[in-house]
């Protein structure tokens, strides 16, 4: 699934690449930064998510024979399109880690290449990463919420298309346990599961025998929906007939499944059914449009469920559409770059930075990242990014560097993990983060500084572009 084309990219990058190939521009270093505007889903964090694909695909990225023929019916030049057969990606990219706990306008992740190669991989990075991480973020909010109840993705049937594929990788990424989508479980090696459908109970004429045969065909991790005519007079008590006769040839029923009404009081009714047919064991899985807010009140209600399985809510993003995550220029040819605008908060922060994270002597994160020059080694005080008379002495503070080399010349340098490493990594985490910055009303807002060098320097960028004008 990693080879992508290089044509996967918006047509005004090429048109830019090939007036600086025509201009002698190719072999300017270049140096973007990825990062995001606005938290999703009202929050106080977002959880990175998307990186280990977006490298491999990178260092794979070419044009092939028909990309080139294509291009060539778009008008680009013969001499363009020779230098594009060659293209690989050869940059470096220092990066968060996946699976980081992440914040506004602080850069997450950054490119130094030449300027056509920056440029060309502009749209698959902010494709890959700002869904990604929408979606991972959107699962962490679940599991905050969940505790110990299993987590499943049923969301492909309702993904914007392809989009399901990497959605489900995001929702492990986020705390999630497991997928129905077959496709992301063999490519991710994500566990998959599933229980079965309405029409599949519907296309017998007995429930009963619905159950009986189903059992019969995955006794392993046999889940039976029991919603389809009366959950309360028909399905639990057959889901009970048929545990039995499981229980008679050595077997376990693993679950019913719940899929409308009231689901605390169904769950509640069906697990004291089960609890007096001795059938303990077998536990409760519900759906129907779950989100984070539904599940926070079913548990509050004390709701027996063990399971949750959701799907649109999760994969869609619901109710955030998109993650608003940039890629703004920062340096080139030998100079630092900046972009005026408007509004303070768009203006851009030149040069090659690091992002310090500030924690305090026991490791714990105090709520604040320092953005800084790359040469920066330490922060002693951070200045608000637009109100330079705000500041903070954060001198005494732990400052962990949270940008890393993981890519040069265009190769991965980090060694790949498996996605229950990446999720553990990121609940950990997580867990370093203040219960302020995780709650869904009204969350603290984290803190991001600029150095004093590096506020300077883009004072004096933006009193020369003041100049020119
Ligand atoms: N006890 C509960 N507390 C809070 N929300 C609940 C509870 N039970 C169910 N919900 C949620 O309420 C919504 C009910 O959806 P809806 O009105 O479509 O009901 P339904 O039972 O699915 O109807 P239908 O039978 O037509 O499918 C779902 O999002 C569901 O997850
Ligand atoms: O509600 P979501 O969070 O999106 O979870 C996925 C939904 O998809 C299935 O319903 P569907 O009606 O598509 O199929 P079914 O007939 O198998 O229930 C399933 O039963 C869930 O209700
Ligand atoms: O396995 C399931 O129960 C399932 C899978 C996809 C969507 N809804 C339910």
């Amino acid at each position: 699934m990693n080879n992508f084309s290089a044509t996967y990219t918006d047509q005004y990058q090429l048109s830019m690449a090939q007036v600086y190939f025509k201009k002698g521009h190719k072999d300017h270093t270049a140096i973007f930064d990825y990062y995001f505007r606005k938290l999703p889903y009202q929050g106080g964090y977002a959880i990175f998510s998307g990186l280990e694909d977006l490298l491999e695909i990178i260092s794979k990225l070419k044009f092939n024979e028909s990309d080139l023929e294509f291009l060539k019916l778009q008008g680009f030049d013969d001499e363009f399109l020779k230098y594009l057969k060659d293209f690989r990606f050869r940059g470096t990219i220092y990066s968060a880690q996946e699976g980081d706990v992440v914040f506004p306008t602080r850069p997450i992740l950054q490119v130094e290449a030449n300027i056509i190669e920056a440029q060309i991989i502009e749209t698959i990075l902010l494709n890959l990463l700002n869904f990604q991480t929408l979606i991972a973020t959107k699962a962490s909010r679940i599991r905050l919420v969940a505790g110990d109840a299993a987590l499943l993705d049923f969301g492909l049937r309702r993904a914007q298309a392809t989009g399901g594929f990497y959605a489900s990788r995001a929702a492990m990424i986020g705390g999630f346990n497991g997928t129905s989508n077959v496709l992301a479980g063999k490519e991710f090696d994500i566990p998959v599961s599933g229980t079965m459908a309405h029409s599949y109970i519907q296309s017998y004429d007995d429930e009963l025998e619905a159950f009986r045969d189903f059992a019969v065909g995955r006794p392993e991790d046999c889940v039976l929906l029991v919603d389809t005519y009366n959950t309360l007079k028909s399905g639990v008590p057959n889901a009970i007939t048929v545990a039995k006769e499981m229980e008679a040839r050595g077997q376990k029923l693993l679950a019913i499944r719940l899929d409308s009404g009231d689901l605390s009081y169904f769950a509640r009714q069906s697990r004291k059914l089960l609890d007096e047919a001795g059938l303990n064991y077998v536990k409760i899985a519900a759906s129907n449009q779950l989100d984070e807010h539904v599940i926070k009140s079913l548990l509050e209600q004390q709701a027996p469920i063990d399971i949750f399985g959701v799907g649109t809510n999760l994969v869609t993003g619901d109710p955030d559409g998109a993650l608003d995550g940039v890629y703004k220029l920062a340096f080139s040819n030998g100079k630092p770059r900046i972009k005026i605008s408007e509004s303070i908060f768009k203006v851009t922060l030149p040069h090659k930075k690091q992002v310090f994270r500030m924690k305090d002597e026991n490791g714990k994160c105090i709520g604040a990242d320092a953005i800084g020059l790359s040469q920066e080694e330490k922060i002693t005080e951070m200045f608000h990014p637009f109100e330079p008379y705000k500041s903070m002495d954060v001198s005494k503070f732990h400052q962990e560097a949270i940008l890393q080399k993981v890519m040069e010349n265009g190769e991965m340098l980090i060694s790949k993990r498996t996605l229950k490493e990446i999720s553990d990594y990121s609940l950990s985490r997580l867990s370093e983060l203040p219960i302020e910055y995780k709650r869904f009303n009204n969350p603290h807002i984290y803190k991001i500084g600029i150095s004093d060098r590096l506020r300077d320097e883009r004072e004096k960028l933006i009193k020369s572009s003041k100049q020119k004008l």
